[in-house]
């Protein structure tokens, strides 16, 4: 068992609160919402745009950042459930594609903009980790221009052969998720992101978690898989950990028995967290709050009553949550605060979402300036 932690940055102006017995209440606001740009060269590129434009609105941007093997796959299909789709690769592409798509989200893996393949990273001795093996200027331009509504000719890192493919054509989905290394590593692409999500797993979990994986599924052995995490370690430290300073949600995970939810916002009520008689313990840090859950649910259905101590989690009806989990039952991170802080952070960014959309609807004229 995992502690997980859920921290949501103080930019939101994040509330939590218990005083169990009533109720945890949750609360992300929307950090900003760009409703078009004022960027004449930009402005012209997606008058063009309209045509591929999935939604009548700009594109919500999601950036979800984790290491290799922390959970990201686990957490966007549980994120596309909550929209009520399933994702799927895009029909009669690529089948190395490793992009997933669905009626409302588009997930791309940002994998596909290294700039070095496996060779060209084995030739000049960097991994996949450093920057210098990846091509940021090409981010930024395809993520602002599905942003804009411009669909775009996306490359395809192909893991099975360590190659370059030929690209794909992305088109603006309704949520464009960029998910994998560096969401928030540059800081034009950071400043597309209307909410952003850094997994972080600690080395123990990653470890288990991968060798699991790793052994079973691609038939590595204990010592290379050690080796990798060992190799990736100094890069890992560098490049990729900085970012969860800047991530809206942080999913902590850490190898006790206890799971924890953090959230970002101080909130004088979270003093009374301790005193909770159902599992989760409430601390407050540096403008953090923190949710913690410890142990790991027998009975999933009995989520609910766990469900019935929060507010605010963004749910339509009562229950939901519990509805979620229970339908992705053999989803990892199921029967603990893993799967369950996925799963709210999930409603989260559907709550977000819909307020961004309808604050674009309330302000049609300007939206239309651009
Ligand atoms: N909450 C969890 N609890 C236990 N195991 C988990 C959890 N989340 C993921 N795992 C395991 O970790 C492994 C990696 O998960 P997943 O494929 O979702 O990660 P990923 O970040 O998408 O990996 P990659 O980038 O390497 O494709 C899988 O074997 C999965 O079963
Ligand atoms: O960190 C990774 C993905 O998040 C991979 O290691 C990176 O993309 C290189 O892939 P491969 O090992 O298949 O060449």
């Amino acid at each position: 068992m995992a502690v997980c932690t859920v921290y949501t940055a103080h930019s939101l102006n994040s509330t939590c609160s218990i005083s169990t017995p009533t109720k945890t209440h949750l609360g992300f606001n929307q950090k900003h919402v760009v409703l078009y740009s004022t960027n004449k060269k930009t402005a012209r590129r997606a008058s063009s745009a309209v045509i591929t434009c999935a939604t009548d609105t700009q594109t919500v941007v999601i950036g979800l950042a984790a290491d290799s093997g922390c959970g990201k796959s686990t957490f966007m299909r549980r994120l596309t459930s909550v929209f009520g789709g399933a994702a799927e690769p895009p029909r009669g592409g690529n089948p190395d594609s490793n992009t997933l798509i669905s009626d409302t989200t588009t997930v791309i893996c940002l994998d596909d903009y290294h700039s070095l393949d496996r060779t060209g990273r084995k030739e000049n001795g960097v991994t996949a980790l450093d920057p210098r093996a990846n091509d940021f200027d090409l981010m930024y331009e395809q993520v602002k221009a599905i942003k804009d509504g411009v669909a775009v000719e996306k490359p395809i890192y192909n893991h099975v052969t360590g190659l370059l493919d030929p690209p794909e054509l992305i088109k603006p989905p309704k949520i464009l998720v960029i998910e994998g290394l560096h969401p928030m590593y540059d800081q034009r692409v950071r400043d597309l992101l209307d909410f952003s999500i850094y997994l972080d797993i600690s080395n123990e979990v990653k470890f288990a978690w991968k060798i699991q994986r790793d052994m079973a599924e691609r038939g590595h052995s204990l010592e290379s898989i050690k080796a990798s995490i060992e190799a990736r370690k100094p890069d890992f430290d560098a490049y990729i950990d900085p970012q969860k300073q800047y991530a809206d949600a942080v999913i902590e995970v850490l190898p006790t028995q206890l799971i924890q939810m953090t959230m970002r916002g101080s909130s004088p009520a979270l003093t009374q967290a301790s005193n909770s008689p159902m599992g989760p313990t409430l601390t407050t840090g540096h403008e953090v709050s923190v949710l913690e859950m410890d142990g790991q649910f027998d009975r999933l259905d009995e989520l609910i009553y766990v469900e019935s101590h929060l507010s605010n989690i963004s749910t339509k009806f009562y229950g939901e949550v519990t509805q979620q989990m229970l339908k992705h039952a053999d989803f990892p991170g199921s029967n603990n605060g893993t799967g369950l802080f996925q799963t709210i952070v999930g409603l989260k960014i559907r709550d977000l979402f819909e307020q961004i959309v309808a604050s674009r609807a309330k302000t049609p004229l300007e939206a239309t300036k651009a």
